[in-house]
């Protein structure tokens, strides 16, 4: 089935006595964004690989465009950028862009490829010999050539730095409006929030939010209503509907709430205030309600 490009079903990967990846489903639909996102250690990289079909999983099954992974890998429908992988010794960046492409049946132009990784100028350059950001556009590069269905990309911008962030974003944006599934890892919830239009929060090597960066963020509950008293009291403000917490700085308050509209309906009739501010959780709130133990919150 072409319209299912990953199927991961109870997946379970240990190294040693770790179980890195613990019971795992995920379903990502051809031509979606998805960012898997979590903490050090969370099991990304660890996915990925059982997800290539470069380590084997101890139980549960994987299917590529509804296929073994070496089945999608040998029709060249995958490109994957895995963290430090190296390169052919003494080859330039361009004999390496002509090696991925003679290994694809479908390859992308050459200079479209290193158009689109910011390589063009350093086509001559040896690949062992580049910054640690150019060595990581030229793994861009190598992924991109054979134009693959599925592009994977394990941490993909790190040791990039701002302009070849938004160069390689760019580019990944072009590629994926084109009808291409991206499935990329981050520990960048900012990256989550921008450029998927799912993410899946793994914690411990399990799926612990998966939806919308907004349905994700909604897990985390609680907006926040700040203002200032205005010489109003401060007491009372905990028995406003919804309110959660009441945090006082000073004239300014803010409360955590699970229903705003609720609470600054309430607050509105009976009390001044001035300087209302609502605020959605961040991402980064819900990454920390989702991933942190709550005894350590
Ligand atoms: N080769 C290995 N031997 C032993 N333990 C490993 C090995 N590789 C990973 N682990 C452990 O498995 C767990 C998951 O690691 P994994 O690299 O998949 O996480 P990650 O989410 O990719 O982390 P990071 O963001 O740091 O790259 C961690 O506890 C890690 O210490």
């Amino acid at each position: 089935m072409d319209d299912i490009a990953v199927r991961l079903a109870g997946l379970t990967r240990h190294h040693g006595p770790v179980r890195a990846v613990d019971g795992l489903d995920l379903t990502v639909e051809a031509g979606s964004t998805v960012a898997l996102l979590g903490p050090n250690g969370a099991g990304k990289t660890t996915t990925i690989s059982v997800l290539l079909g470069l380590s084997p999983p101890d139980s549960g099954s994987v299917s590529l465009f509804g296929g073994p992974p070496a089945d999608a890998v040998r029709a060249g429908r995958v490109g994957a950028m895995l963290q430090g992988a190296g390169f052919v010794g003494g080859a330039t960046v361009r004999e390496l862009v002509d090696l991925a492409r003679a290994l694809c049946p479908r390859p992308l132009d050459a200079a479209r490829i290193l158009d689109l990784a910011g390589l063009t100028g350093l086509a001559g350059r040896r690949a062992d010999r580049l910054s640690g950001g150019e060595a990581q556009r030229a793994r861009f590069a190598f992924a991109l050539a054979g134009q693959p269905d599925l592009l994977v990309l394990d941490e993909p911008t790190t040791g990039l730095d701002v302009d070849a962030r938004r160069a390689f974003w760019t580019a990944i944006r072009r590629y994926a409006e084109d009808g291409h599934t991206v499935l990329f890892s981050t520990h960048q919830l900012h990256e989550a929030d921008e450029y998927a239009d799912r993410v899946v929060l793994l914690s411990a090597g399990r799926s612990v939010a998966d939806g919308t960066p907004a349905q994700v963020r909604a897990l985390a509950g609680a907006h926040t209503v700040a203002f200032d008293l205005a010489g109003g009291p401060v007491e009372g403000l905990d028995r406003l509907p919804a309110v959660r917490s009441v945090r006082v700085s000073g004239d300014r308050v803010v409360l955590t709430t699970e229903d705003a509209d609720a609470t600054v309906l309430a607050l509105a009739t009976g009390r001044g205030f001035r300087r209302l501010e609502v605020a959605a959780p961040g991402l980064e709130a819900a990454f920390h309600a989702l991933t942190t133990p709550s005894k350590e919150r």
